[in-house]
């Protein structure tokens, strides 16, 4: 009766009693006895039947399906690859494969060639390097507010409008007031003192911009059906205003309760005429001096790591639509969401260790290599480790990519930033062995031969430049890719409002209708 299957836990040792068959027959008298008796013979077998069931756990269940399941699947998969479904373009196997290279989206503010990389509205890298007003003292870099202005307008700005957008994001009006983006709104800062400071600094970031949506005027609007269709991308770009101008707060503050830095005011200096960048950089307590030692070159990084971050997330801004933390802002957006939700949703895709986490997931690696790898400057010996991760079957992180089929033109931009300045990480092992991988890494991924792109993308030189620097808390590297990635999605949204785009509701197919095309 019990089984000797069930884990020990669920193993109760209680006995039926024997049951009295003389005893059953004295009605009247025994009356109490029996209806006890039946009591309890009827909550012996309901445990009974519970301890029974529990060998068929919902989980147990499914692990029971999986293998034949998958075995299905995959024969499926393989013979239907080139299938084209009735009134579909698609076949089966873009249905299946991450829809790659299927053209199902509007995108406005950039483009992605597999070969060339990423335009913002046509400009490569190179030239918004060129086109794009950054500080007089420092060439190649440009203010992400540039870029910004760029990305909504398809227009190169001038410096005056640069200047303007700056001071805009430093004073922004909520609730019918105006306010100085250096603090968060109480509703926004409680909130984030709520959360455990361990939370990961991602989750934290998603709550943070969700919550912003309590200023969202767009949301409120609706609600009380003062804006129409007609009118409610005013409201869209007010509040992408107010969520970006509010970032380098939020994050800074997220950094400084990660490093328990919250009650040092000297931390969070916000210059009411600097930049998005800058601010975001100071405010973080990158600059400051317990961070950094004071020595000549300390003072030289100081400029160095704010246009670090200046280049950082002015380049991280956008990536065509399809890419998870885009795509889902646009998704979330078409239900009308308000823009904050929207964005918050499209962080939770950033926090995925394939899309915007492989920042921290490089500099892990590396530190690890440094651990396994006995000499990191012996290429032979770190080419046997990463063939040792590929057979652990593990990815490399920072290589690969779902579009690109080249070098990542913005890895390749970070790169000239070290490039630039080759005295200052020369001593860098870290540096020294992104430099390295990007030698060996490429050669072994080819001679694997499973992936499509053996080159590094952009997650490959970003964090460890961060590290370089200063910020050791991994976790934290990519709300600085978050805060840039804002820029683009929240761009198109408020162009999904001016075009009036409907809400996104593609078909899905299930398994018996694509078995009804197969032979087998
Ligand atoms: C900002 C960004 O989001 S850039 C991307 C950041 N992500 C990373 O750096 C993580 C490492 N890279 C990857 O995992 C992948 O290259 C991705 C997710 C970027 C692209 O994925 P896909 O388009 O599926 O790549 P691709 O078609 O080349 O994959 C084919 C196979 O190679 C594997 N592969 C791809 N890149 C790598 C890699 N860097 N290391 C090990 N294996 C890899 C895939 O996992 C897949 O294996 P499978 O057939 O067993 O599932
Ligand atoms: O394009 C992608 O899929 C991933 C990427 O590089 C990005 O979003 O920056």
């Amino acid at each position: 009766m019990y089984s000797t299957t069930l884990p020990h836990s669920c193993y109760i040792p209680c006995k039926p009693k024997k049951l009295d068959k003389t005893r059953t027959s004295h009605k009247g008298k025994n009356n109490k006895k029996v209806s006890l008796f039946r009591a309890i013979m009827r909550r012996f077998i309901h445990t009974t039947v519970r301890r029974n069931s529990a060998q068929t756990t919902l989980k147990d269940t499914l692990k029971k399906l999986v293998p034949q399941r998958r075995i299905e699947f995959q024969k499926l998969r393989q013979e239907l690859q080139n299938v084209q479904l009735p009134n579909n373009e698609l076949t089966v196997g873009s249905i299946l494969g991450g829809m790659r290279g299927c053209q199902l989206l509007y995108w406005q503010s950039s483009t992605l060639d597999p070969i060339k990389g990423i335009k913002f509205w046509g400009y490569t890298i190179q030239e918004c390097q060129e086109l794009l007003p950054g500080p007089e003292d420092s060439s190649n870099i440009f203010y992400p507010e540039a870029m910004f202005w760029l990305l909504l307008t398809g227009e190169i700005p001038t410096k005056k409008q640069v200047n303007s957008l700056i001071q805009q994001w430093n004073t922004i009006v909520i609730s019918n007031s105006s306010v100085e983006t250096s603090y968060l709104p109480e509703e926004v800062n409680s909130i984030m003192n709520s959360l455990p400071a361990t939370m990961h600094p991602m989750t934290q970031f998603s709550i943070g911009v969700g919550t912003l949506s309590y200023f969202s005027k767009f949301r409120d609007n609706y609600s009380r059906g003062v804006n129409n269709k007609l009118t409610m991308w005013e409201d869209a770009f007010d509040d992408v205003m107010t969520l970006i101008a509010f970032l380098p707060s939020l994050a800074s503050k997220i950094y400084r309760r990660i490093t328990n830095q919250c009650n040092k005011k000297e931390v969070c200096k916000f210059d009411p005429s600097g930049d998005w960048a800058q601010n975001l950089t100071s405010m973080m307590g990158l600059l400051s001096k317990e961070r950094n030692k004071t020595t000549k070159e300390d003072k030289d990084d100081t400029k160095e790591i704010t246009n670090l971050i200046r280049l950082y997330t002015g380049l991280h801004v956008d990536h065509e639509g399809g890419n998870v933390s885009a795509h889902t802002t646009h998704l979330v957006g078409s239900a009308l969401s308000d823009p904050m939700l929207s964005y918050s949703a499209g962080l939770l895709g950033l926090a995925g260790p394939l899309h915007g986490l492989a920042a921290q997931d490089v500099v892990k690696f590396l530190l690890q290599t440094q651990k396994q790898v006995e000499n990191t400057k012996d290429e032979t010996q770190v080419e046997d480790y990463l063939w040792s991760v590929l057979n652990n079957h593990h990815v490399i992180p920072g290589y690969g990519h779902a579009v690109l089929r080249r070098e990542d033109p913005r890895f390749s931009a970070m790169l000239d930033f070290v490039n630039q300045r080759s005295e200052q990480f020369k001593d860098d092992p870290n540096v020294n062995l992104m430099l390295l991988l990007s030698r060996v890494a490429p050669r072994v991924l080819g001679e694997w031969g499973k992936c499509k792109n053996p080159h590094p993308n952009v997650d490959s030189a970003s964090g460890v430049l961060f590290y370089h620097y200063g910020m050791k808390e991994l976790d934290f590297i990519t709300v600085i890719f978050g805060c840039s990635r804002a820029m683009g999605p929240c761009a198109q949204l408020v162009w999904d409002r001016i075009y009036g785009l409907p809400i996104e509701r593609p078909k899905s197919v299930d398994f018996n209708y694509l078995k009804k095309f197969s032979k087998l």
